[in-house]
């Protein structure tokens, strides 16, 4: 089975390949030929993540998925939230992202904070959502050069160390993307298995 992927986020999509089985091929935007920056208008992540695929659906005619997640700090009236990429304006810039959201968390006490991950799968007619949580809170300086976005501000709950100091395969466990992709390929593995019963 190949599933066109619906993002431009190189963080994104290498967390998403090393959670994708091998029985499932992915063709990233750029290899399906599609340089877009795909609006995402709505207020929520479902809405956004189905744009997404859609979009790729009508350029393509082909199966594909999307992912559309964020960082949710319920103090700051659930900011960055769909505006995660974009927080400190756009283009979108991480280091600038992660400035501005030090600057904010200094006027509350709370730190608490959630990702969430949606992820919207277009296959034949059907379409498909998963998602997922991790719960955590944010840090006053930001600690660690792996994963990207705001992991260097981000500490999951019952760990020490934030998303950015600790390596993929823990990230992966505990994240949001894991947690959704977990869902994701658990249904895929059924659908696979289902489509072999016809043919045989
Ligand atoms: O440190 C982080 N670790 C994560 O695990 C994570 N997941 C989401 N985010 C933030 O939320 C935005 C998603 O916005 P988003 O879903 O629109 O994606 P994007 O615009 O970056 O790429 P695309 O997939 O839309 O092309 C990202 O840019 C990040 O700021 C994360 N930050
Ligand atoms: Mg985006």
């Amino acid at each position: 089975m190949n599933l066109i992927f619906a993002s431009n986020n190189k963080g994104k999509i290498t967390e998403i390949q090393s959670l994708i089985p091998a029985e499932i091929t992915v063709t990233s935007m750029k290899d399906a030929g599609i340089d877009a920056e795909i609006p995402e208008p709505f207020y929520t992540f479902r809405d956004n993540a189905k744009a997404k695929a859609d979009y790729i659906k009508n350029r393509t005619g082909q199966n594909c998925f999307s992912e559309d997640s964020g960082l949710i700090v319920p103090a700051l009236n659930g900011e960055p939230g769909v505006f995660s990429a974009r927080y400190a304006g756009e283009p979108s810039n991480d280091d600038n992202n992660n400035r501005k959201l030090l600057t904010e968390i200094q006027k509350v006490t709370d730190k608490r904070a959630h990702y969430k991950s949606v992820i919207c799968l277009l296959l034949n007619d059907e379409i498909h959502y998963f998602e997922g949580k991790c719960e955590g809170h944010i840090t006053d300086a930001p600690k660690g050069n792996g994963g990207f976005g705001y992991d260097p501000l981000f500490v999951p709950e019952g760990y020490g160390q934030t998303f950015g100091e600790l390596p993929l395969e823990i990230k992966n466990t505990l994240s949001h993307r894991g947690k959704a992709m977990k869902l994701f390929t658990e249904f895929l593995h059924k659908y696979i298995a289902e489509e072999k019963r016809h043919i045989f």
